[in-house]
């Protein structure tokens, strides 16, 4: 059977990177001939099988028509006469259209190999414009690659930018738009995803609340170069190297300042209100693109409580408590420090605070642990009703000052 490793396992591997999922594709064989070798379908939109021994991914090489219906939008033909180059010329970039024979040696017939070694993400034909995920798809990979030196080829964002002035986007389901956005935010420079989107326009579209966030200016004590989409982007870079894969925090690290782009009438001089004003926005994004629960919860107490965190020190140990307890701090513990993070990144996400010490962080963790070490069992005792929960709130009060030094 004619079988080549291709795609992101061969790309990683020239890289240098460790090595992660492996897909492979099968040229000149019919699903028939693939399910009496053993191999099991799977997917309902591709003929995928997977190894009947070592249960890796095996694609049937394919052409792909673009329908304007169904899931992708697309009708994809097995056919056994599509040669490797055919299979390799419908891929998005050149440095994923490589394939890699059994016996190491490459089909490149796109110079992939030398993009890699030249750093540019290039597309490899026209064929890029028949999925328009792939102008989301080439931000995400320089959010991963943009560490390594790697860039969009000047004509490949050329193209970007046609596939948005025509509004291919607006075919994109929620779903597919998230799964882009979230890998991005979990890989190591979010800032490059949102910069390569912004560059060709589609931010205005999939992010426009994020791209609202351009020209507005920090307040005085940030560099004048920085406006509050800069720093958003150095927010989310500092995030993904405080909490790196975890696209819960680095989306939260994305939307806690929304509300700065509202008109003066809703947000004061200085961005005072901003953290309510972020709110609605916010929730609209996350409504659109459907995120998920877990990633709501936390972004939306970023948003409001940021600048609590931020004054950590004038806060009196009740307001701290009243602080974790507004975020679901006590009934679900994991909530408070992904919060602590997301606040550090948004102090240090900053041009030339980036090593600035965060104390505030760990005293609100420090806060609430002795809060949760006090149980409604120490304090029930001949209590009974609401009196229990405000005994309660006042021994965890208690705990707080006792942590921290605070005035209760
Ligand atoms: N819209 C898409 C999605 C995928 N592909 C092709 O299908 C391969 C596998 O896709 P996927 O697993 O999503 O990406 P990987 O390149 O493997 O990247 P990652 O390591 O991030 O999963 C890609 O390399 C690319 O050649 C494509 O051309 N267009």
């Amino acid at each position: 059977m004619e079988v080549y490793l291709v795609g992101g396992a061969v790309r990683d591997a020239l890289l240098g990177l460790p090595p992660g999922d492996r897909d492979f594709v099968v040229v000149g064989q019919t699903q028939d001939a693939m399910e009496a070798a053993g191999f099991k379908p799977v997917g309902r939109d591709f003929p995928v099988f997977l190894h009947p021994d070592t249960g890796e991914e095996h694609a049937l090489a394919r052409t792909e028509r673009k329908s304007g219906r169904g899931h992708r939008g697309f009708v994809v033909d097995a056919d056994p006469s599509v040669t490797l180059e055919e299979d390799l010329g419908r891929r998005d970039f050149t440095i994923n259209a490589i394939a890699r024979r059994e016996d190491g040696t490459l089909v490149d017939p796109f110079g992939g190999a030398g993009d890699i070694e030249a750093r540019v993400l290039r597309h490899v034909g026209e064929a890029f414009v028949e999925d328009p995920l792939r102008v989301l798809r080439a931000a995400r990979f320089m959010a991963r690659f943009a560490p390594l030196g790697f860039s969009v080829a000047p004509e490949t964002m050329a193209l970007m930018r046609r596939m948005v002035e025509f509004g291919e986007l607006a075919e994109l389901t929620p779903e597919r738009v998230w799964q882009e956005l979230r890998r991005a935010l979990a890989a190591p420079a979010p800032s490059a995803f949102i910069r390569t989107l912004r560059d060709c326009g589609a931010l205005a579209v999939v992010l426009p609340e994020v791209d609202a966030l351009y020209g507005i200016p920090q307040r005085a004590e940030y560099q004048p170069e920085v406006d509050t989409g800069t720093h958003v982007e150095l927010v989310c870079d500092m995030a993904a190297r405080l909490a790196p894969g975890d696209d819960i925090v680095g989306f939260a690290a994305l939307v806690h300042d929304l509300g700065k782009a509202l008109t003066p009438s809703e947000v004061l001089p200085g961005h005072i209100g901003h953290e309510r004003a972020g709110v609605a926005p916010l929730r609209a994004l996350c409504e659109r693109l459907r995120v998920p629960t877990a990633h709501r919860q936390l972004a939306e107490a970023a948003c409001r409580e940021h600048l609590n965190v931020h004054r950590f020190d004038q806060l009196r140990a009740s307001t701290v408590h009243d602080l974790i307890a507004r975020c679901d701090g006590f009934r679900r513990p994991e909530r408070i420090d992904p919060l602590a993070t997301v606040c550090e990144a948004d102090a240090r996400g900053r041009t030339g605070l980036e090593e600035r010490e965060y104390p505030q962080g760990d005293a609100l963790r420090a806060s609430h642990a002795a809060a949760c070490a006090v149980k409604s069992n120490d304090v029930a005792e001949g209590l009974s009703g609401p009196a229990i929960g405000e005994a309660l709130r006042r021994a965890r009060i208690q705990a707080i000052a006792q942590a921290t030094g605070k005035r209760p």
